[in-house]
């Protein structure tokens, strides 16, 4: 249920908001988290995000192109993702990591034509499409450690995607993927946090932010 998905509501079980944990804390507790969790548990758990990836694309950007990540390590998701949303009709692109921690976007063409980028992540070795690729896409699939219920996302560290989304003029639907204990009550924002306009979780599918926060009930 909803409601009780939120490490918030169990003390003890994340950095407590409102003691001076910065996003570091609380990167250290879901990176932590995640290198726990079994390999099967990933991978039914990577199936279930595949199938809510393709409704989701069906839903939000039926033919259009979708901006997706390869997930790596521990990240929610896996190669059937992607796999899905080609089996579906979707064209997807990629995220390419430039100089600066910028993005870049290349087509995905198939496991066959990754190359291996830093810190262990899959890049497809086809032409760039230029950072402004991912705004002709009708949905953009934002792989994330956590989210909060207002839309503030939890990333690596190095805000490649706030400042890739953030530059956008135009910005498609922005869905985090995330594990079910990851979509949480409160995360610590920064001005320059884009929003996410959804979440996926395993569990829930597909989550529309904000979502159960006082104030914004129906919004
Ligand atoms: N699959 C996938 N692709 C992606 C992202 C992602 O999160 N997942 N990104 C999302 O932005 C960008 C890459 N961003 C990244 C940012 C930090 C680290 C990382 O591993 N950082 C180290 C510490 C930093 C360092 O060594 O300097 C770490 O987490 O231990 C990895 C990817 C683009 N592509
Ligand atoms: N739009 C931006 N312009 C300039 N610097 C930025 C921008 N967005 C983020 N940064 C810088 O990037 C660093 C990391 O930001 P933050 O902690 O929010 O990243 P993140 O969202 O966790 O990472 P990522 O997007 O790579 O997953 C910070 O030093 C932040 O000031």
């Amino acid at each position: 249920m909803l409601g009780d998905s939120t490490n918030t509501d169990h003390p003890g079980s994340g950095p407590d908001p409102g003691n001076q944990h910065g996003k570091s804390a609380w990167r250290t507790f879901f990176v932590n988290a995640r290198a726990t969790l079994p390999r099967a548990v990933h991978a039914a758990e990577a199936e279930q995000i595949a199938v809510h990836a393709v409704a989701v694309a069906q839903s939000l950007a039926p033919d259009r192109d979708v901006a997706a990540y390869a997930p790596s390590g521990t990240e929610p998701g896996s190669a059937l993702m992607l796999e899905a949303l080609v089996a579906a009709g979707f064209p997807v692109i990629l995220p390419i990591m430039r100089p600066g921690s910028a993005l870049d976007w290349a087509r995905f063409e198939g496991a066959a034509a990754f190359r291996q980028a830093r810190f262990g992540i899959l890049e497809p070795a086809g032409p760039l499409l230029g950072p402004g690729g991912v705004q002709s896409c009708g949905l953009v699939l934002v792989p994330a450690l956590a989210v909060d219920r207002t839309g503030t996302r939890l990333g690596r560290g190095a805000g490649f995607y706030d400042r890739a989304l953030g530059a956008l003029a135009h910005r498609p639907p922005l869905i985090a993927v995330v594990r079910d204990e990851e979509l949480v009550d409160h995360l610590p924002a920064d001005p320059h946090d884009v929003r996410m306009d959804g979440v996926i979780t395993p569990s829930g599918g597909h989550i529309r932010l904000p979502a159960g926060v006082e104030g914004t009930e129906g919004a």
